[in-house]
């Protein structure tokens, strides 16, 4: 058994079956990370492992123990939200030493924890100061400090830092992360951002309509995604049905009868012809592009199927509008689902 093993949880608002029968593993010292569109279940699930709702079903083991039963305050089990939840009249000493203070512990144990977080987030020197004299991300640190205080042996952290500005962000995800591994901590992490979850997880969770609907590492998870909904999610793949795609490629043998299917990376599609073996798209319209920092994703399409290929952003190599090219790819770079 694993350290943490959910097992058939249900969970039902009313009508709405929000989980069904959702089973997950997670193993001590590991990031976890829940990813799925909004609405799909991230944060229902998060909450029964909390103890902050009851499942109408399914079991819950942490540590060899069952906990299904147990309230939010005896799972060993701390959270850390979205908005940062801080005391705001207690001073950030206060707010990371909350914990241990309940727990009673002697105040010289206490002051030694407190440093040693205070060091570890790196706000040493705001130890006096109210939350409302620090940054949004100082405030998510003090609330994570306050979290990992008390030693919990799950960290749940649900969206902890979308609030953030995207410069912010980023310094805090390879915090995260780091502060993770010093620790060995055990975390759920819970995203709608693809990006954030590759960059910071052991293993990824993606989640739709209630299901998880395949875990796999970032990088097993990029390269065979299970299905068109993983693989548009995780990769910004072309994910083209099959009846759309044999008709405008080269040579279609490589389309097996029982694919429904065929999902190709926007960077695997090139201008240029690379292999002897590359499939062709012929005379594809130019149509616009978007620049995403250091790729540019340019929109082709023929007749009415859109495809979406990834250059290096280079001013020299900006397509002109509604010119028509055609486009290579090895058969190798098909995922076919
Ligand atoms: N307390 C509640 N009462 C009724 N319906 C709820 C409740 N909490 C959540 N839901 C519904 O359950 C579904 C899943 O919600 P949940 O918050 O778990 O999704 P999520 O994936 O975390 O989404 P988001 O990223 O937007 O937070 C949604 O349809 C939501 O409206």
């Amino acid at each position: 058994m694993s350290f943490l093993q959910v097992e058939k949880l249900e969970m039902w608002f009313g009508k709405q079956q929000v989980l069904k029968n959702v089973d997950l593993s997670v193993e001590q010292g590991k990031l976890v990370t829940l990813l799925g569109p909004s609405g799909c279940g991230k944060s229902t699930l998060l909450r029964l492992i909390s103890g902050l709702e009851t499942a109408n079903g399914g079991n819950l083991y942490l540590d060899g123990k069952d906990i299904s039963k147990q309230s939010a305050q005896n799972r060993d089990i701390s959270m850390v939200f979205q908005s940062y939840a801080l005391f705001p009249n207690m001073t950030v000493y206060d707010n990371i030493s909350y914990g241990l203070r309940v727990q009673k512990l002697d105040k010289k144990t206490i002051h030694q924890k407190v440093m040693t977080m205070l060091s570890l987030i790196h706000l040493e020197e705001k130890s006096a100061a109210f939350p409302s004299d620090l940054s949004g991300g100082q405030q998510q640190r003090v609330s994570l400090a306050r979290a990992l205080i008390v030693e919990p042996k799950v960290l749940l952290l649900d969206e902890p830092l979308s609030a953030l500005d995207a410069q912010i962000r980023k310094e805090l995800q390879l915090e995260l992360r780091t502060l993770q591994q010093e620790l060995g901590m055990t975390m759920i992490f819970v995203t709608h951002d693809q990006e954030e979850a590759m960059l910071i997880s052991d293993t990824i969770h993606v989640m739709h309509d209630g299901e998880i609907v395949q875990s796999g590492t970032p990088e097993e998870l990029y390269s065979y995604p299970k299905n068109d909904f993983v693989a548009s999610f995780i990769g910004h793949y072309n994910c083209f049905e099959k009846e759309k795609i044999a008709p405008i490629l080269s040579d279609s043998r490589y389309l097996h009868t029982d694919v429904k299917k065929v999902a190709i990376r926007p960077e695997v599609i090139k201008l240029e012809p690379q292999n002897e073996t590359d499939c062709i798209i012929r005379s594809c319209q130019y149509l616009r592009r978007d620049v995403l920092g250091n790729i540019v994703r340019c929109h082709y399409q023929i007749n009415g199927v859109d495809i979406a290929v990834d250059l290096l952003n280079n001013v020299e190599t900006i397509p002109k509008k509604n010119e028509f090219v055609d486009l290579y790819v090895n058969p190798k770079d098909f995922i076919l689902l």
